[in-house]
C-alpha cells in the first residue's frame, strides 16, 4: 500500500497495516483491494486503516442507514455493507458505475447487494431529491464522502440536514496528501486546486458549531463531525 506520506516513514505505515489492520481485514475486503489495485487509478481506493477507523464508527453508532458519495471500486461501500446489520441501507452514489462494477462480483459473493442502493448520478441532485424525500429530514445515521473536494462544503449543507442528531460524517483526503501544510509555490500543479478546496473547507469545519470535529491523521487524512443540533 502506498504511504500517503502523513506517517513519519514507509516503514511505520506498513508497520501499522501489517501488525493492526490487514489481521482483522475481512477476506472479501482483500479481494476487493487485490482487484483494485491493478486499476490505474488505485491509490483512490480508500486506505484500510481509514477503513478499520470508519468500521469502528459504524459500529459505536449502531448505524444502520448511511450515504456514501464516492464508491470507485467499492472499497468503503463493501466495508460499510459489511458492518451494519443485515435490514441496514446505504445510499451509494458515484458518477461512474463502471468502476462500481469492478468490485460488484465481490461484494455479490459476500451477500450484503441486497444494502447497497448504489445510484449512477452527480451527487449533489441525488442529495437534493433525498431531502425532498425524506421531508422531515434526519434519516441517516452515517455518510461517508470521499468525492470531488469543490463540493464538499455544499455535500457538507445537505448531509446535516439528512443525519439524525448525534449522526457521524466523515470526510475523506482533508490533509491531501500533506499539501495543506505546504506553501503553494511548493505544490505541483495537478494539486493546488484541491489543496486550496481542502484548506478552506478545514476551516470552515473549525469555525462550524453545529458539529463536533476530529481531524485523524490516517490514510491521506480524515475529519469526524458529529451533528451536534
Ligand atoms: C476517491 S474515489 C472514491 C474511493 C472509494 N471511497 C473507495 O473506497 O474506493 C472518488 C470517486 O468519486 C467519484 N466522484 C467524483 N466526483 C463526483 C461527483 N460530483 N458526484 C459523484 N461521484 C463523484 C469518482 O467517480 C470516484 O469514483
Amino acid at each position: 500500500m502506498e504511504n500517503k506520506g502523513l506517517l513519519q516513514s514507509r516503514e511505520l505505515y506498513q508497520y501499522l497495516l501489517e501488525t493492526s489492520v490487514y489481521p482483522r481485514e475481512l477476506q472479501p475486503l482483500k479481494e476487493l483491494r487485490d482487484v483494485t489495485a491493478s486499476h490505474p487509478w488505485a491509490t483512490m481506493a480508500t486506505a484500510p486503516d481509514a477503513g478499520q477507523l470508519i468500521a469502528m464508527l459504524l459500529k459505536l453508532i449502531s448505524a444502520k442507514k448511511t450515504i456514501e458519495i464516492g464508491v470507485f471500486t467499492g472499497y468503503s461501500l463493501l466495508l460499510t455493507a459489511l458492518t451494519i446489520p443485515d435490514d441496514g441501507r446505504i445510499v451509494a452514489i458515484d458518477q461512474n458505475r463502471e468502476t462500481f462494477e469492478i468490485g460488484l462480483p465481490i461484494i455479490r459473493k459476500a451477500a450484503v447487494e441486497h444494502k447497497i442502493d448504489f445510484i449512477e448520478s452527480e451527487a449533489l441532485p441525488v442529495l437534493d431529491k433525498l431531502l425532498e424525500e425524506n421531508l422531515n429530514h434526519e434519516a441517516f445515521d452515517f455518510a461517508f464522502v470521499d468525492a470531488d473536494k469543490l463540493n464538499y462544503l455544499k455535500y457538507h449543507e445537505k448531509l446535516l440536514k439528512l443525519l439524525k442528531l448525534g449522526g457521524i460524517v466523515v470526510y475523506d483526503n482533508t490533509l491531501w496528501g500533506g499539501t495543506v501544510a505546504l506553501p503553494e509555490e511548493s505544490v505541483a500543479g495537478e494539486m493546488k486546486a484541491g489543496r486550496h478546496f481542502t484548506i478552506e473547507f478545514n476551516k470552515l469545519l473549525a469555525a462550524d458549531t453545529r458539529v463536533q470535529i476530529c481531524q485523524v491523521p490516517l490514510g491521506d487524512g480524515i475529519t469526524i463531525c458529529k451533528r451536534l443540533h
